[in-house]
């Protein structure tokens, strides 16, 4: 298979991606150890918010810098930030988005340099409006998935892909709490008092349709020392590892144990927050991801899968709902046809969902 590394294909929209993300993720960090310290200035906004915000709008930046034809899907909207009302908020979001910049000039100029002024801050944020669909290249955004790992220093990703007539072609993912070594087991967190230090922490994940999936240590600089990652080979379901959600909201965390049971799965499962999930069984560092619909009317948003779906897939992986069917992401903002997420490797994949299909059929 042709490598990521080693192709024109959407490479420049790859670079660009993978330089986007790890300016994100630098302001992000910033808020949450600024915010552990009890440095943050004056507003009172939650640190979600503000990194949220400041995220987003340095994400968006560098794609209309780049690709000011593509259109853009991303969770906030800066509403809450005009006007007297929002005005606190946007100052320290604007402190922030205007000071956050990767240390290396020629990628910082790759990325079209910093925002103007915090009024063209707000204009970018609210690019994300886009409905999404079926034609042309459309970028899905989650600036901070995971805001509840984001507020107890567990994990939190910056989500960033590309779709090009609904077909998810690039994904990066920026993981600030989890371990660089690929080789690390899965863990929930680093917790509130972790250093802001580079070295052990802080992973970006990265693929192309087609070419395969790699992960590189997050870096200040925007370095990119990539290295291919594959799902761990499993010949025998029992032995696999699951990860779930934390929020027993999000995810059936019975439904999950009753299934793992009945797969002969012995080992308890990782719980940890946002699309870390992906990265960490696309790297081998376990095995499944079970995400099993708790509501019958919640609809999963295409920035809370894009990324981590192709992940996966590159990584040697399957994806798809709870039935079974893969995931859709031509339909607008949402996954409005798809409940749930199975993801574990190919081989595995269609027993894990005969059982997911019984334990889940047994309960209507
Ligand atoms: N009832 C729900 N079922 C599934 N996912 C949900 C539900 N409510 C919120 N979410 C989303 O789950 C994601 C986090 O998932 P995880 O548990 O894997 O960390 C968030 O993006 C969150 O969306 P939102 O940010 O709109 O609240
Ligand atoms: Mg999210």
């Amino acid at each position: 298979m042709a490598s990521v590394r080693d192709n024109q294909y959407l490479d420049h929209e790859l670079h660009v991606a993978l330089l986007a993300v790890q300016r994100a993720a630098i302001l992000t960090k910033s808020v949450f150890h600024n915010h552990a310290k009890g440095t943050l200035n004056k507003s009172d906004a939650s640190p979600v918010t503000i990194g949220d915000f400041g995220a987003q709008a340095l994400i968006i930046s560098a794609l209309q810098h780049n690709f000011p034809d593509d259109e853009i899907v991303a969770e906030e909207e800066a509403k809450d930030l005009r006007g007297e009302k929002g005005q606190e908020v946007r100052e320290t979001v604007w402190n922030l988005v205007s000071q956050t910049r990767l240390e290396n000039k020629e990628y910082e100029e790759t990325l079209g340099g910093s925002v103007k002024s915090a009024d063209a801050m707000l204009d970018l944020i609210d690019k994300g409006d886009s409905q999404g669909g079926g034609k042309g290249r459309i970028w899905a955004i989650d600036p901070i998935d995971g805001t509840k790992g984001f507020l107890r220093g567990g994990q939190y990703a910056v989500c960033l892909a590309l779709m090009i007539d609904g077909d998810v072609k690039v994904g990066v993912l920026g993981c600030p709490n989890l371990p660089i070594s690929d080789s690390e087991p899965l863990t929930e967190g680093i917790g509130k008092d972790a250093s802001d230090e580079e070295g052990k922490f802080g992973v970006v994940f990265a693929a192309k349709e087609g070419y395969g999936a790699v992960s590189c240590p997050l870096s200040k600089r925007g370095d990119l020392k990539m290295d291919e990652i594959n799902m761990k080979p499993l010949e025998n379901v029992a032995d696999a590892t699951f990860c779930e959600s934390v929020e027993a909201g999000h995810s059936s965390q019975g439904d999950a144990a009753a299934i793992a049971k009945k797969l002969g799965i012995t080992k308890p499962s990782v719980r940890m927050d946002s699309q870390a999930k992906y990265g960490s069984i696309a790297r081998g560092a376990g095995d499944l991801y079970l995400r099993l619909p708790v509501r019958a009317d919640y609809v999963e948003k295409i920035w809370d899968h894009a990324a981590g779906e192709l992940i996966v897939r590159e990584a040697g992986g399957m994806v798809t709902d709870s039935e079974g069917n893969r995931l859709n992401f031509k339909l607008g903002r949402t996954l409005k046809e798809n409940k749930g997420v199975i993801a574990a490797p190919k081989n595995v994949h269609g027993k894990v969902i005969e059982v997911v299909k019984e334990v889940l059929g047994a309960k209507q």
